[in-house]
């Protein structure tokens, strides 16, 4: 059995900013708990867009709070989030993300990662064995 709580993990090294201000995530499940997945309270900032494409990932994105959009770029195709709503990167979707309200996330990521990661150039994450 394991009990976190999310104001205490924000205390702590499981709050991970990104390099360039436009989100923070909270990595309260990881690979070194071994259940296969990691779970993350991610915030979006207000005004921000993010370049993201998790190659190596599958993500799921549950959204409880704030107002945004994803654009997937193969297609040019906008999707409207908001609370309630969940979008799954089924396709290693490359995608831009945009909050016009700070958007409070729930995401889970599978392989889980490791904790420490920040997207990379080209908006993915390092894969597990890396
Ligand atoms: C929705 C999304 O992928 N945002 C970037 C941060 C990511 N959720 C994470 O928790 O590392």
């Amino acid at each position: 059995m394991i009990v976190r709580n999310l104001e205490e993990a924000r205390q702590s090294e499981r709050l991970v900013k990104a390099e360039n201000g436009n989100w923070d995530s909270t990595r309260l499940l990881l690979a070194s708990d071994n259940g296969g997945f990691s779970f993350h309270i991610t915030r979006i900032y207000e005004g921000t867009e993010t370049h993201i494409h998790y190659k190596h990932h599958y993500e799921a994105v549950f959204c409880m709070e704030g107002e945004g959009e994803v654009e997937t770029l193969a297609d040019g195709k906008i999707w409207p989030i908001k609370p309630g709503d969940i979008y799954i990167l089924d396709q290693h979707d490359e995608h831009l993300l945009r909050a016009s309200k700070t958007m409070h996330l729930a995401c889970v990521f599978t392989p889980p990662i490791t904790g420490t990661e920040v997207h990379r150039e080209d908006g993915s994450y390092a894969p597990a064995d890396d």
